[in-house]
């Protein structure tokens, strides 16, 4: 599977939350593997298909395109795939239609606000979810879940070794390189922690500081 990573290979990285053709170009020239790009009304990231689809021109042909989603139905999806996605992120609620009939890999989205949601997840176990981002308790937050207590609980992620592990929610330059020691994530997954201070847009400084951390994690 592309995206898992072999013991000794620095985590692939995602910037999640693209909204603009000059964002593209930050990420063209910061070398990251993934683009997220949200569709979801009510973030302030959101973006429509026509705009995603013009951003998509602009990224390297390198870059993997991660279209990412609230409970949304086939359709939604489908809207996706056709303006080229790569790969589909499903917060919420996941369709069992969406399962059978999406022709790109899932990655599913786990929202942790208790510490339990990770282990309840039968759906985790479908071959085309190929990726499973564990994430903090609000889309987008930018706060961490509790590392300190699902550390260990998080290692039973050995029991989906051919999924890619996404690490998210909360991560900046400064707390990524924690994260990588405690987790071992495949990929790791940044938004807020890479934005502009007043929080709108993505800042180039930021990126390229968190892209420095990660490649230099030990
Ligand atoms: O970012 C959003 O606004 C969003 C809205 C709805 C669903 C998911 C959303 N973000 C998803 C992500 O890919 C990750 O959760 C994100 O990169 C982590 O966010 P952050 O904690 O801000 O780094």
């Amino acid at each position: 599977m592309e995206q898992k990573r072999a013991a000794k290979e620095k985590p692939g990285i995602k910037i999640c939350g693209i909204t603009t053709p000059e964002e593209a170009v930050y990420l063209n020239e910061a070398g990251v593997s993934y683009a997220g790009f949200v569709f979801f009304p009510k973030s302030k990231r959101n973006v429509t298909y026509e705009q995603a689809e013009k951003i998509f021109s602009g990224l390297d042909p390198s870059i993997k395109k991660v279209t990412v989603f609230v409970s949304p139905t086939l359709a939604e999806i489908q809207s996706a795939e056709e303006i080229g996605a790569d790969i589909l992120q499903i917060h919420g609620t996941l369709a069992q239609e969406i399962i059978k009939k999406s022709r790109h890999p899932i990655w599913r989205a786990v929202n942790i606000k208790s510490g339990t949601e990770f282990l309840e997840k039968e759906e985790l176990f479908y071959d085309n979810i190929t990726g499973i981002v564990v994430d903090g308790a609000q889309y987008g937050g930018g706060k961490t879940f509790d590392w300190s207590a699902n550390g260990a609980r998080l290692s039973v992620r050995e029991q989906f070794a051919d999924k890619a592990f996404i690490l998210a929610g909360g991560l900046n330059s400064e707390n990524v390189q924690t994260g990588i020691s405690i987790f071992a994530p495949d990929i790791v997954d940044v938004s807020s922690g890479v934005e502009n201070d007043n929080g709108i847009g993505k800042n180039r400084d930021k990126i390229m500081e968190f892209v420095r951390k990660v490649k230099e994690h030990e």
